[in-house]
């Protein structure tokens, strides 16, 4: 039996890279899945055919996580389908790299309202159904180490990632009487689409991984176990609390 057997689970930017691997581990432990994304229709259409084959339901609903109407259409398009909300993660965001001292206003604005307001939207949208249905729930947010260490070209995605944390502490305190439990994760360096051109350099990719005690960086399958427990009763009595998957790079000072 499945860790996340008979439970419905959705995930924001679930079409690549770690939102994908999420989905698809969360049907091969016995959910059904939505997903949520933009862009690439053909990268949800074939996300979607892993759950299928995988014999679990599944649906994709393609908006933009910054406007607060995709997260009201996302959660009734997955009552309409599935039923019910038992597991929300909030993963979708962008990571644009820039310079500080130039940084463009909409370059700022976007990052904000892709990564800590588009989670926030969801995050209550799918606490509102939750509470309305009953019977508890979880929630996972896709925060960073990036909460907790800066970046000379990431100045308008660092504090984005630590209001995510942040959110997910406010809310375990909002949503316990509810019986929901609100968890984020911390990647590291996982290798996806998002730090494509920042680790086309072969230079800095090595200096990277040579900081992981570990030896490596990540996959978006590294992701997928951690998010998928603190979203499973086994973490039944985990609230608030953020788990860092970055192969030991946080702790390697010297
Ligand atoms: N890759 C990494 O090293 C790390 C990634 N993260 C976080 O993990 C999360 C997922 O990123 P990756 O899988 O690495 O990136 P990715 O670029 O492979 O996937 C991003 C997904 O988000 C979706 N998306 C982007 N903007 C969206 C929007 N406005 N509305 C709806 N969907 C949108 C895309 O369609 C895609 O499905 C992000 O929140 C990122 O900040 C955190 C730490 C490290
Ligand atoms: C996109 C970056 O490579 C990635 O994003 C994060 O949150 C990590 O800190 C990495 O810098």
């Amino acid at each position: 039996m499945g860790l996340l057997e008979g439970k419905t689970l959705l995930v924001t930017g679930g079409s690549a890279g770690i939102g994908r691997a999420t989905a698809i581990e969360a049907a091969r432990q016995g959910a059904d899945v939505g997903i949520n994304y933009i862009g690439d229709d053909a990268a949800a259409d074939a996300c979607l055919a892993e759950i299928a084959a995988l014999g679990r339901r599944g649906f994709a609903l393609k908006g933009d996580v910054a406007d607060p109407e995709t997260a009201r259409a996302f959660v009734s398009a997955a009552v309409e389908r599935l039923g019910r909300v038992d597991i929300f993660v909030s993963n979708a965001g962008i990571c644009p790299f820039h310079a500080f001292l130039d940084m463009p206003l909409d370059t700022f604005e976007r990052t904000m309202r892709v990564n800590l307001h588009g989670a926030y939207w969801m995050v209550q949208a799918a606490a509102n159904q939750m509470v309305a249905q009953g019977g508890g729930g979880a929630i996972v947010a896709v925060s960073s180490i990036s909460a907790l260490v800066g970046g000379e070209y990431q100045t308008r995605y660092t504090p984005t990632k630590a209001g995510v944390h942040s959110l997910m502490q406010s809310a375990a305190i909002a949503l316990g009487r509810h019986g929901i439990r609100c968890n984020s994760v911390m990647p590291g360096t996982i290798l996806t689409d998002i730090n494509k051109d920042d680790l086309a350099d072969p230079e800095k990719r090595a200096r990277m991984a040579a900081r992981i005690p570990l030896g490596r960086l990540g996959d978006p399958e590294d992701l997928a176990g951690p998010i998928l427990f603190l979203a499973s009763d086994m973490a039944r009595y985990v609230t608030g609390a953020a788990l860092l998957v970055d192969g030991g790079a946080f702790v390697n000072l010297q």
